[in-house]
């Protein structure tokens, strides 16, 4: 994929627009270099698909961004799955106040967790690494965001004991995302939750809205 791809071109055009430097304010140019460096070695590294290189903005960054009006009474926050560091890393570039705990199981994927933390100076980042369940009883947080990490039921025992009660699920997911309720109840009866809601996520310049499923702990 070259600099000179029409998509690529388009993706970059989207990502300095306006809109998005409006939208991401005063944090716009740390996310810009977090969406560079992705860019430059997200493929090389196996953190993202060759596929993804020229739609980094739609796809990726401005998705990973639906999170964010969830999170605002939020002063801890955990993103379970980190992988290339959606959402944890916009998280932690948009919320400087919270703590933001990033819980990735794979050394590859750490390490660049933790470069990002110390090239783009987020002193509010923790990297975990394991799976969240090594967690459990180890913290809580008072929101745990994921995006494309596991089905409701498996992401709700995986995610919902790092919740403080009172605290929220927050997770990014696709349109069928009301179809993972149903198999997904006795896991969330168990830890008293709250019927889940589905939100339609911010639109930027025409971007398709996620879907964002929150759920409340009992
Ligand atoms: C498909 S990737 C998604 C990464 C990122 N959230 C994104 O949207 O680009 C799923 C990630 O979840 C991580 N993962 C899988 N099982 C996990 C577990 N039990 N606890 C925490 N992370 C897990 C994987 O290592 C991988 O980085």
């Amino acid at each position: 994929m070259t600099e000179q791809d029409p998509d690529q071109l388009a993706d970059a055009a989207l990502g300095s627009s306006e809109s998005v430097r409006a939208f991401f304010g005063d944090r716009y140019d740390a996310i810009a270099a977090f969406a560079e460096k992705l860019r430059v070695e997200g493929e090389l590294r196996g953190l993202i698909g060759p596929r993804e290189v020229p739609r980094l903005w739609e796809r990726h960054l401005l998705n990973s961004a639906a999170v964010l009006p969830h999170l605002s009474t939020a002063t801890s926050i955990g993103d379970v799955g980190s992988g290339a560091g959606l959402p944890g890393i916009i998280v932690a570039i948009m919320r400087p106040d919270a703590q933001v705990y990033l819980i990735e199981p794979m050394e590859r994927r750490t390490a660049w967790l933790f470069e990002l933390r110390d090239e783009l100076g987020l002193e509010n980042v923790l990297v975990k690494r394991g799976r969240a369940e090594e967690y459990h009883g180890a913290f809580e947080v008072d929101v745990v965001t994921s995006r494309a990490v596991a089905a409701l039921s498996k992401l709700a025992r995986m995610s919902l004991p790092l919740v403080r009660r009172g605290g929220e699920m927050v997770v990014l997911k696709g349109r069928n995302v009301a179809q993972e309720i149903e198999p997904a109840r006795k896991v969330l009866r168990s830890f008293k939750s709250s019927e889940p809601e589905i939100f339609e996520g911010i639109t930027v310049d025409g971007v398709e809205p996620t879907t964002i499923l929150r759920v409340r702990r009992g």
